[in-house]
């Protein structure tokens, strides 16, 4: 069975900007009723409502911007997934800002702690507290998560349960000079959107799911960022990048790892309907939806 979880973005939940309802509207397109014609039985717990941390009350940690609202909401979705897993289900996470998946995937590895994650994004979300220019968290879930980089008493309670074997990029075409040295020092395996291009996107999934799961015996936990699709195929995120994953790329990607049935876990991140007009709103809606269809199942033929 599937499980259905829909979560404000932390930032607006900080900000109190309320502009950027996400995952509600891919609720209102369907999503539910179109997972439960795929047969899931569809477990909606409803949208999760935090209360929110005036931003007067939340001032930077350092660089980091929203730090006490970002963590407060991880933590809590830490819990709910890891609770959903442990039930058996498989928790869809649609966000929402992409520092969720500091939650996500610390929920999936406390029942699988021999998880494999697979990031697709345009960004590598591995900035430390040191190596961060925005000081936006969500450019650094994956350092967290890792064990990476100086300690963040307020992300203490995010236990570095993966390692860096078990995870790999498909997407990347904005990577900071710090993320670089990082992914090189840690030996992180990443397939850049040259890769893309040289190998084709079959042989890229075969490549990156070799490394993480040779044998296909390890849980996937799939994060997606729709900003790893090109602007023109998601254009309603936070951080578009040109030259990004076609919208079959994207699909395949989605297929492929739903083939290996080995996924345990799936997040659907950075859909911000608030952030263009309302064709390329709901454009970007549509395709979070259909992503998450083709990862639970949803074939051509
Ligand atoms: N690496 C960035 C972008 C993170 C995107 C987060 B995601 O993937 O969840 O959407 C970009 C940092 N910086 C922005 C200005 C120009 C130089 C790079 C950062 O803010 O850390
Ligand atoms: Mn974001
Ligand atoms: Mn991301
Ligand atoms: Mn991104």
């Amino acid at each position: 069975s599937s499980v259905s979880r829909f979560l404000p973005d932390p930032k607006t939940v900080a900000a109190k900007l309320g502009v950027d309802k996400g995952p509600i509207h891919l609720v209102e397109a369907g999503l539910p009723k179109q997972l439960a014609e795929l047969g899931w039985k569809v477990q909606f717990d409803g949208h999760h409502q935090f209360e929110e941390i005036p931003t007067e009350d939340d001032p930077p940690i350092g660089k980091l911007k929203n730090p006490r609202s970002v963590s407060r909401v991880c933590q809590a979705v830490a819990k709910v997934v890891g609770d959903h897993a442990k039930k058996g289900q498989l928790p869809l996470t649609l966000g929402g800002d992409h520092s969720l998946a500091m939650g996500t995937i610390s929920g999936t590895l406390e029942k699988y702690p021999d998880a494999c994650v697979i990031w697709v994004d345009a960004h590598a979300d591995i900035n430390t507290a040191e190596t961060t220019d925005s000081g936006n968290i969500h450019g650094m879930p994956a350092s967290f998560l890792l064990g990476i980089g100086p300690k963040v008493e307020e992300f203490s309670w995010v236990k570095p349960l993966l390692k860096p074997h078990r995870i790999v990029y498909i997407g990347l075409r904005d990577v900071d000079q710090g993320e670089r040295r990082i992914l090189r020092e840690h030996g992180i395996k990443a397939f850049s959107m040259h890769e893309v291009d040289k190998y084709g996107i079959g042989r890229v999934v075969e490549m990156a799911l070799d490394h993480v799961n040779p044998g296909r015996k390890l849980p996937i936990h799939l994060s997606f960022d729709v900003d790893a699709l090109d602007p023109s195929v998601a254009p309603s995120t936070g951080t578009p990048v040109r030259g990004g994953l076609t919208f079959r790329e994207g699909h395949y990607i989605c297929e492929a790892v739903y083939e290996t049935g080995c996924l345990v876990a799936l997040d659907i991140m950075e859909v911000n309907p608030s952030l263009a007009d309302s064709e390329s709103a709901k454009q970007t809606v549509a395709v979070g939806c259909s992503l998450a269809r083709s990862a639970l199942g949803e074939t051509l033929l």
